[in-house]
């Protein structure tokens, strides 16, 4: 990859720059308000970051101020439920790209509520049933996992969103209800849905989500303390559901204009995994009409052609 020439590089005044020209690109998309907490957001709020396996950290811009990880969450919440229960996590969730909204509810009917991957709502609500029934405390525990790979107590989750989350969740809830129906869904609805709320309300910094996932591009081993966060295959596992399937029906875009594993979420975050090099967070809270981040799309898009991180 072209990274590796260019070590001459300065990489955070290019990262400054790229925030500069975001802030003053015509504004488009909107801020989330489905979940009214999240339209309480200052919308031109611009962060970016980069930690790479090295064990380094570049940011830009509001790096360091906290959002709602929303969808982000649901990457470190199948990292937890592969460690728990292991390939037999296949059978209730797939692996391909749904082609639909995150949110859609059309084709887990027609396909006897098993989701099409873990990464649209219904797979991520999968996902926290098995959690809420394999953990006495699931909560915690995923509060756990994450601080600890942040290296900090200080993560938490925002009650205003979390309320706001359970208050308008219907169509969650809706999913969570079908799955139950057709049995894929095991534990108790409420319970799953909880779990699936709460994670989804933790608030997080740039730095702090780049610095977290960086096991990601390190064959699931942390980089620096060199704790083994998942096997090698699973991290190779995620990297693959993330290319297909993680930036919802603009990911074939995303492949072809970026060509990174990538996730976003409706707070406005979207991370990207540079294998062997590290990862990349970028914020702003206007999303275009697929739920992605309008100028972390633009930004990411900017690093990774002037980096050619493409894997790919
Ligand atoms: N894409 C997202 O970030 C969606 C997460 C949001 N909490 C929801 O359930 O709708």
């Amino acid at each position: 990859m072209d990274w590796t020439v260019k070590q001459g590089f300065e990489i955070e005044p290019f990262l400054q720059q790229l925030v500069g020209e975001a802030r003053a690109l015509p504004v488009s998309g909107k801020v989330a308000d489905y979940i009214p907490a999240l339209a309480q957001v200052n919308p031109d709020k611009v962060g970016l970051a980069l930690a790479t396996v090295e064990g380094k950290l570049y940011s830009a811009g509001d790096s360091t101020t906290e959002f709602s990880i929303q969808s982000l969450s649901k990457i470190l919440g199948l990292v937890m439920a592969m460690n728990r229960i292991g390939d037999s996590l296949w059978q209730r969730v797939h692996m391909e790209p749904s082609g639909l909204p995150f949110n859609s509810i059309v084709q887990l009917e027609y396909e006897h509520g098993i989701p099409r991957n873990p990464f649209i709502n219904a797979g991520a609500i999968l996902i926290a049933d098995v959690l809420a029934s394999h953990y006495s405390a699931s909560r915690q525990a995923f509060i756990s996992f994450i601080r600890k790979l942040a290296g900090s107590d200080q993560i938490f989750v925002d009650e205003d969103v979390l309320q706001s989350e359970k208050q308008h969740g219907s169509r969650n809830a809706a999913m969570a209800y079908l799955m139950k129906s057709f049995g894929n869904v095991e534990g108790d609805v409420d319970r799953v849905l909880d779990h699936y709320f709460y994670q989804c309300s933790v608030n997080m910094t740039c730095e702090q989500l780049a610095s977290s996932l960086t096991f990601l591009a390190n064959r699931g081993l942390q980089p620096v303390t060199q704790r083994v966060i998942c096997s090698r295959r699973d991290a190779h596992r995620v990297n693959a559901i993330l290319s297909t399937s993680g930036m919802y029906d603009q990911s074939g875009e995303f492949a072809f204009t970026v060509g990174l594993p990538a996730k976003s979420g409706v707070g406005g975050g979207i991370v990207a995994i540079v294998p062997g090099y590290g990862v990349i967070c970028a914020w702003s809270p206007r999303l275009n009409h697929f739920g992605n981040s309008c100028l972390g799309m633009h930004m990411i898009t900017g690093l990774a052609e002037q980096l050619g991180l493409s894997v790919y």
